[in-house]
């Protein structure tokens, strides 16, 4: 089926060929051949505790101090980051992979900002696609197949384009076809403890998550309980990703109890450093980073 064929798309630049990389890192986006009705503009770039930098004679308390600085350092540090992987990226896309809940619009949103790539969403782009408002309606008077045949439409689409960042659908990873399209660009799986994904969930409620939606159950167990199906039946499809980000190693590494302590900020952090590890490798085990 080719429900997303005319898929129509404007790539909404979050500072698109704003920054300069080499070797055609700067490259834009190919928008021209797709046009995504009603892009969701991404936010600007959000750190924790961040606001209009006021100067720091004005910041009054030892605590208001402290945050400034804490969000300030973030800030740097992740800029640091993108810079120092922007030139290897060389404009290849990244995609998110990651169960339900596990932070890939959040987290990439961070990392289309600072790096000067497009955000997309795929399963935005399968609701415009369809012309329905909702996956979950989609799944309603369709089907999860039809669902399924739009979203391998849509990445398919996605992969002849470049410095996009690209928050795939939780299910995403489970058609091998939707790994040779994201196999053109870098894929990042955010791996979260079920208990901390099931009880970001229960706070939205399930009722736009369709998978997950059992009103027979409180929020928190219907999540949980079907989370870990999937978690089970999807753990080899994960492993394709080429670099995991797991949140209860990084919150171990920063010396939290718990990985609810990691921000939004601490995790593209970590992505981009595994990026660069990972870009590094194959760069050195296959030559330069650009065969795009
Ligand atoms: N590091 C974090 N710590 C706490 N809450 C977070 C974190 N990252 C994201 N969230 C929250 O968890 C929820 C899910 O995040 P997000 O929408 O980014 O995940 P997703 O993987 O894109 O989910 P979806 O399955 O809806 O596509 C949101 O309410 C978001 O604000
Ligand atoms: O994990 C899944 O299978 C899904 C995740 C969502 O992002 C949507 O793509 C849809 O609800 C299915
Ligand atoms: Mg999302």
């Amino acid at each position: 089926m080719e429900a997303a064929a005319g898929l129509a798309m404007q790539s909404r630049a979050v500072g698109a060929g704003r920054r300069n990389g080499a070797l055609g890192g700067d490259r834009p986006a190919r928008a021209a051949t797709l046009r995504v009705g009603g892009p969701a503009a991404a936010p600007a770039l959000r750190v924790r505790g961040a606001r209009p930098v006021a100067p720091l004679c004005c910041v009054q308390t030892s605590r208001g101090h402290q945050s400034l600085h804490n969000s300030v350092d973030e800030a740097l540090l992740l800029k640091r980051k993108a810079e120092e992987v922007q030139f290897e990226l060389n404009g290849r896309c990244i995609y998110l992979v990651g169960m339900m809940g596990s932070g890939k619009s959040t987290v990439g949103k961070i990392l289309a900002e600072v790096l000067g790539y497009s955000y997309f969403d795929s399963d935005s782009l399968v609701e415009q696609a369809v012309g329905m408002p909702s996956v979950a309606q989609i799944f309603k008077v369709h089907s999860e197949a039809f669902f399924r045949d739009s979203e391998s439409s849509v990445l398919r689409d996605l992969s002849s384009m470049h410095r996009l960042v690209v928050a795939t659908g939780g299910g995403a990873v489970i058609r091998p076809v939707n790994w040779r399209y994201m196999k053109k660009g870098l894929s990042i799986m955010l791996d979260v403890p079920l208990d901390a994904l099931a009880k970001r969930i229960a706070q939205v409620g399930t009722a736009s998550r369709p998978l997950l939606d059992q009103p027979s159950a409180d929020p928190y167990t219907a999540a949980f309980t079907k989370l870990s199906l999937l978690a089970e039946q999807r753990g080899d499809a994960y492993a394709n990703a080429d670099v995991r980000v797991s949140l209860e190693e990084l919150a171990a590494k920063k010396g939290h109890d718990d990985v609810s302590q990691l921000t939004p900020t601490d995790i593209a952090v970590e992505a981009l450093q595994k990026i660069k590890n990972f870009v590094t490798e194959h760069s050195m085990a296959s030559g330069p980073f650009d065969d795009l």
